[in-house]
């Protein structure tokens, strides 16, 4: 029996109604709450993601500016156009894509960003605040939005075997320190892992985030999992999919989530929350400095 889908629209629609509040009460201020993206080049899943952010951001009220660098740009270069966004008082929330060209130093950058700006986790200190479970920084989107979803659909987490399949910065790492505080019994898998099929099927709730097109199938989940895609990869065909085998193991899972139309619309609702918490809190600084 098909599982249920864990649709990113009704998490959207819950997210979006105090986001639009909060922003006309901002706006109401004189405050009007700027998102900043920086892209080098332009790989596809950066621009699926800049579309989805710009639809989120438009909807609620938010101005999504984006600057666009060459792919050869140099370190010196890229660090000053930076520091200019990073510096400008109109600017609330910064993102920069990820990964960078190698020839770039993305630690250079995470140690100079305003880490209240910082609203998708690439400094240090917002790190630490996630890896301590200290809620006051902004966590990684798309590792948050995987929590939202749970959350959402109410997916018990407590004492549960989790698996996470990924172990990047801006999703597996950050992603089972958020499910171990909540409780879980997190595993994580990744590249070198022996038996892949063995620790998902272990699992009661699977995490995908390998960046590999279909690499999670119906053999390797157990009947009444719950699994949530966090894959975007792009097949032959130039279409967005994620990392499961949606036909296959939808027949086994108790609840999964699609690609498009799962956890990457709600990482744009996640990042359009961090712009607006970030305006408040630099509105406040700002307020007791005067
Ligand atoms: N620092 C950094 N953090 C990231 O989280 C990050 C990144 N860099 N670089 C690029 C990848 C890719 N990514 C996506 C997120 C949402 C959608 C998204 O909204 N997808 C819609 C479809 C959008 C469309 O196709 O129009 C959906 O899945 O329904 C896509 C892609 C985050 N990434």
């Amino acid at each position: 029996m098909a599982g249920m889908t864990m649709k990113g629209a009704e998490v959207i629609a819950a997210m979006k109604e105090k986001m639009f509040r909060d922003v006309t009460e901002l706006k109401s201020q004189g405050i009007e709450p700027v998102m900043h993206i920086i892209r080098v080049g332009a790989r596809p899943d950066d621009l699926a993601y800049e579309r989805g952010a710009r639809k989120r951001m438009e909807s609620v009220g938010i101005r999504l500016d984006v600057t666009e660098l060459p792919e050869d740009i140099s370190q010196q270069d890229f660090v000053t156009a930076f520091r200019r966004i990073n510096d400008d008082p109109d600017v609330h929330g910064i993102m920069l894509f990820r990964p960078l060209p190698p020839a770039l130093d993305e630690e250079e950058i995470a140690g100079m960003i305003n880490p209240v700006k910082d609203v998708d986790c690439m400094s240090p200190v917002n790190i630490a605040r996630v890896f301590s479970g200290d809620s006051g920084g902004h966590a990684p989107c798309t590792a948050e939005a995987v929590m939202e979803m749970l959350d959402f659909y109410g997916i018990e987490l407590s004492g549960k075997r989790v698996t996470v399949v990924g172990r990047s910065m801006v999703v597996g790492k950050p992603l089972a320190m958020m499910l171990l505080k909540k409780n879980a019994t997190v595993t994580m898998c990744h590249t070198r892992t022996k038996d892949l099929p063995g620790a998902c099927r272990q699992a009661e709730v699977i995490a995908a985030a390998a960046g590999r097109a279909g690499m999670i199938t119906a053999d390797m989940v157990s009947e009444g999992a719950v699994v949530a895609d966090v894959g975007i990869n792009v097949n032959e065909e130039g279409k967005l999919c994620g990392d499961v085998d949606f036909p296959g193991v939808s027949e086994k899972a108790a609840a999964i989530s699609p690609v498009p139309g799962g956890v990457g619309g709600v990482t744009t609702s996640v990042l359009a929350a961090h712009v607006v918490r970030a305006a408040q809190i630099l509105a406040k600084q700002d307020a007791a400095a005067q």
